[in-house]
């Protein structure tokens, strides 16, 4: 949990039981990420998606769709009910999404070390030479 860029929690909508070990999932998700991060805001922004599969299975349904959604606000990730069974599409697109939202959140903290990388290098060197003194 300290080190994963991503997360989809998967709950089954026709078994209380999965929503509840999905909402024990995102607590420790939480508790992982703010141990892990000590401040850091960057990695707060770890991409997480709450997913209630078993959409096809509403005659069955123990969690509603509203709860799910509750769930996702109260721990800021995304939020979509899907049918594994019936819609691979909405399968593949969730994924995609997640994976390029990692991309992205790895791309900017690579940019964030190294803009913080160049900026120690030139205090580096105003340590070293000290600061131009002003023309008379
Ligand atoms: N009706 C329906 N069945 C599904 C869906 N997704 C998975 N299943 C079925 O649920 C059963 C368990 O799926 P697995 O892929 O083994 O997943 P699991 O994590 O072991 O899930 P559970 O056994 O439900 O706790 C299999 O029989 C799947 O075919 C879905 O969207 N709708």
């Amino acid at each position: 949990m300290e080190w994963a860029d991503g997360f989809i929690v998967v709950y089954n909508i026709s078994d209380r039981m999965s929503f509840l070990n999905a909402q024990n999932i995102l607590c420790q998700i939480n508790q992982a990420r703010r141990e892990s991060s000590k401040g850091e805001i960057v990695k707060m922004d770890i991409p997480i998606c709450l997913v209630g599969n078993k959409q096809d299975l509403c005659h069955a349904r123990q969690v509603c769709e509203e709860e799910g959604s509750v769930l996702a606000q109260e721990y800021r990730c995304q939020f979509q009910e899907v049918s594994a069974a019936e819609d691979y599409l909405d399968i593949f697109n969730l994924f995609t999404k997640l994976i390029r939202q990692v991309m992205e959140n790895l791309k900017y903290r690579a940019d964030r070390r190294r803009y913080n990388g160049s900026k120690s290098v030139a205090k580096l060197i105003t340590n070293m030479f000290g600061k131009r003194r002003k023309s008379v």
